[in-house]
C-alpha cells in the first residue's frame, strides 16, 4: 500500500461483519476481511473489483454510513465513526442512483444545498459548468438518467468538499456530457482534491485513476499505477512483469493455418474464429519478424491486421478471474 504523506483517505485491515442472517442460522457474514488504500490529495483514486467484491461496503464504512467491524479509517484526519457534521461538510459523495428528492427541481435544490455551507461553490457556475441550465426547472423525477448524474455530481461539489466519492460516474452520460464531467474531474484533481473513485467501466478508470486498488472477495489483490498494472504479465500476481507490455496482434487470413512453433517464446496463437488468429504475450519485433517471415515462406498475406495494447479490463479480467460473481 502506498504511505502518502497526506492522505485524505486511509483504510487500514477493514474488517466487516453483516448480520445476523437467517440465511446463515443466525450468524454473521463477513463481507470485508482485509482491506486497505489510501487516497491522497491531487489525485484520482480507484477501487474497482467484481460484483460483491465489497466496494461499497468498504467505502460507506469510510464515510461513516455503516459500523466497521474492524480496521482503522481516517478520513481528512478523523475516524468517520466518531466524528460529526464537521467533517461530513468537508466530504461529497456522488451516488450511483443521485440519491436525490424526486420532487425537486436542481436549481432549487441546488440553491438550498448551497444554503448549508459558509462558502458554497456559486451555483449559478455549477449550473454552467455542468449544462444543468436546460432543465434546472424540470422535477428531478423527469430527468433523464445522465441529467440526474450531472445534478448528483453538482450536489456533491456545491459544498467544495476537500475530498469526493464518485460511483460509476459516467453511467447513463452520453460522450458530450462525459467529456464535460471528465474535464470538471481532472480539473478538480489538478486544484488538489482527492477523489476516490469506483466503477466497474474500466475505460473510465484507465483515463481517470492516477492509482488503482483492486479488491476481490473482500480482500485487496492488487494495486499500482494504471501503467504498472497494465505492465503486469498474465497470471503474474504481484510485481511489474518483465518490463515489457503484454500486447496482443490480431491478424485475419486463411483459416487452419499452423502457426505452432513459428513465434519465439513468450507468445501464445490462439485462431478465435476461423481465420482470425491473435498472438498475445509480451511482443518483440522478433516476434514480427518470425511472424513476417513466415507469411512470407507459406505465402500468406492477411487481410487486416493491428496491434492491440493490453487494457485496463484485460488486466482486471486476469486479477479477477472470468467467473461470474
Ligand atoms: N446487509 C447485508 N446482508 C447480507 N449480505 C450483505 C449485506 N451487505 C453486503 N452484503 C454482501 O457483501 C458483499 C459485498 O457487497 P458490496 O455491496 O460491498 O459489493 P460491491 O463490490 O459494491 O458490489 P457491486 O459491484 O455489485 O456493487 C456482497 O456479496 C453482498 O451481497
Amino acid at each position: 500500500m502506498r504511505s502518502p504523506l497526506s492522505p485524505v483517505l486511509s483504510i487500514n485491515g477493514l474488517v466487516k461483519d453483516v448480520g445476523p442472517l437467517a440465511g446463515l442460522d443466525g450468524k454473521m457474514l463477513r463481507v470485508v476481511s482485509d482491506v486497505s488504500l489510501t487516497a491522497e490529495r491531487g489525485q484520482v483514486t480507484a477501487l474497482l473489483g467484481p460484483n460483491g467484491a465489497g466496494k461499497t461496503t468498504t467505502l460507506e464504512c469510510a464515510q461513516g454510513l455503516q459500523k466497521r467491524t474492524g480496521g482503522t479509517i481516517s478520513l481528512l484526519g478523523a475516524d468517520p465513526a466518531t466524528a460529526g457534521a464537521g467533517l461530513r461538510s468537508r466530504v461529497g459523495v456522488m451516488l450511483q442512483d443521485g440519491g436525490l428528492p424526486p420532487s425537486a427541481r436542481p436549481l432549487p435544490l441546488l440553491r438550498h444545498i448551497a444554503g448549508l455551507y459558509a462558502d458554497p461553490w456559486p451555483v449559478d457556475d455549477l449550473v454552467e459548468r455542468l449544462a444543468i441550465d436546460t432543465f434546472s426547472r424540470t422535477g428531478v423525477r423527469r430527468l433523464s438518467g445522465g441529467q440526474k448524474q450531472r445534478l448528483a455530481l453538482a450536489a456533491a461539489l456545491v459544498g467544495r468538499p476537500e475530498v469526493l466519492f464518485l460511483d460509476e460516474p459516467s453511467a447513463g452520460l452520453d460522450p458530450q456530457s462525459r467529456a464535460l464531467v471528465f474535464n470538471l474531474i481532472t480539473e478538480l484533481r489538478d486544484s488538489g482534491m482527492g477523489i476516490i473513485l469506483t466503477t466497474h467501466l474500466m475505460d473510465d478508470a484507465q483515463r481517470l485513476a492516477d492509482y488503482v486498488y483492486i479488491i476481490d472477495g473482500g480482500r485487496n489483490v492488487a494495486e499500482g499505477t494504471v501503467q504498472q498494472l497494465l505492465a503486469r504479465e498474465p497470471g503474474v500476481d504481484s510485481g511489474t512483469g518483465s518490463g515489457g507490455h503484454v500486447r496482443t496482434l490480431v491478424f485475419d487470413a486463411r483459416p487452419g493455418l499452423d502457426l505452432s512453433g513459428v513465434l519465439p517464446e513468450g507468445a501464445v496463437v490462439v485462431e478465435t474464429r476461423a481465420g482470425s488468429y491473435s498472438v498475445t504475450g509480451v511482443l518483440r519485433p522478433g516476434h514480427l519478424a518470425a511472424l513476417a517471415s513466415w507469411w512470407e515462406a507459406n505465402d500468406v498475406m492477411p487481410a487486416a491486421m493491428s496491434l492491440q495494447a493490453r487494457s485496463l479490463e484485460d488486466v482486471f479480467l486476469d486479477i479477477s478471474g472470468k467467473d461470474i460473481r
